[in-house]
């Protein structure tokens, strides 16, 4: 089975409410939709997200990174030569990590139904079926718990709470929710690199003494201060998870070498695909740092992906896949079952979508 074409065109999926965290506000997703066809007629099938506070990554840049850079590199080539395609995907462009995340997951979705095997059974088929959490966006403390009682009675038992847009009243805000839900839910904080070092000490130690029993904090300062995120992690007794510090398998063995957490969300978007993310999930593993799969703003196309590859992996003991709980409705049928805070896995073969 050859790569005879890679087509890039749009998805787009309205929020059920607009995300806020620390970094941005949006209202409506509008994304990159990724189609590689090959040479018998299958089309294996990818997703981008343009999280430009992120990722740096646009809509024209992902486009870009596809058309003049990725798509050339691998049209043509085996299906069968997975490895090839991965590492000349990779040494494609320098960064562009979701435009290669779409491309790569198309790739394997192709790969599965050239096997005629679901993706996570070829992966390694850990486990069937997943359990989210759900993000309730930043707002004032009244709107956040309301959120939260809302999204409890939805069926979600984990939270993860948006903070770090406005540091002075974060602790206000996690006691208030902690109050409302009770301790039977669990709460994950994100801050969105949106606290000093100091202040995220301060802050985590002040959810400790209220006894908000918060499961972890993610990402408390900015991305490239390693030195914060090890001061914040040695000086508190909450888990912190690195998010935006991790995109490469490198930057989470700098991680790990420095202390600087004690867990690290695996996100597609920020590794560029599957591939990618089984080396950070393998190094963590060998280092007795648990993972978590996350996502951006996405659909179910590219959100069913990192399921396949959590599904897979016994060291993703977290997950953060709630982009299509977000959205109105799915742009495409197919898929795992996403009901509530579960994820079902189907025998589908490849990602699952025909
Ligand atoms: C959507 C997911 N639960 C999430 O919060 N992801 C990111 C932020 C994604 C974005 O801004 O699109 C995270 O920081 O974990
Ligand atoms: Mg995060």
């Amino acid at each position: 089975m050859k790569i005879k074409n890679i087509v890039v065109g749009k998805v787009e999926a309205p929020l059920i409410t607009p995300f806020k965290t620390a970094l941005r506000t949006v209202h409506s997703i509008h994304n990159i939709a990724v189609y590689v066809h090959a040479d018998n007629g299958q089309i294996g099938i990818g997703e981008a997200a343009p999280t430009a506070a992120i990722t740096g990554e646009t809509l024209g840049s992902i486009s870009h990174a596809i058309e003049e850079y990725i798509k050339p590199a691998i049209i043509g080539m085996d299906i069968e030569e997975l490895t090839e395609i991965m590492e000349r995907i990779d040494s494609s462009i320098y960064q562009n990590t979701s435009a290669k995340a779409a491309v790569d997951m198309a790739i394997y979705d192709l790969f599965a139904k050239h096997y005629q095997t679901p993706l996570y059974k070829l992966l390694g088929g850990y486990r069937k079926e997943l359990v989210t959490d759900i993000t309730i966006s930043v707002n004032d403390s009244e709107e956040m718990v309301k959120d939260c009682i809302a999204a409890v009675q939805r069926g979600f038992q984990i939270l993860k709470i948006k903070v770090g847009k406005d540091p002075a009243s974060d602790v206000e805000r996690v006691v208030a929710i902690r109050d409302a839900v009770g301790h039977a839910i669990t709460l994950r904080v994100d801050a969105n690199q949106g606290w000093t070092p100091k202040q995220a000490v301060q802050i985590i130690r002040a959810l400790e003494d209220a006894g908000t029993n918060v499961e972890l904090v993610e990402q408390p300062v900015h991305c490239h201060d390693l030195a914060g995120m090890q001061f914040v992690t040695a000086n508190t007794l909450t888990k912190i998870l690195a998010d935006e510090s991790v995109f490469s398998a490198k930057d989470a063995y700098s991680i790990i070498e420095m202390r600087a957490a004690d867990l690290i969300n695996i996100k597609l978007m920020k590794t560029g695909g599957i591939y990618q993310a089984q080396k950070i999930c393998h190094i963590a593993e060998a280092n007795d740092i648990p993972c978590m799969i996350g996502c951006m703003l996405e659909t179910k196309i590219s959100v069913s992906a990192a399921a396949h590859f959590a599904a897979s992996q016994k060291n993703i003991t977290m997950i953060d896949l709630d982009g299509p709980s977000l959205c109105l409705k799915d742009p495409v049928p197919g898929g795992p079952i996403f009901e509530n805070d579960r994820i079902r896995m189907t025998d589908a073969v490849g990602i699952g979508f025909s």
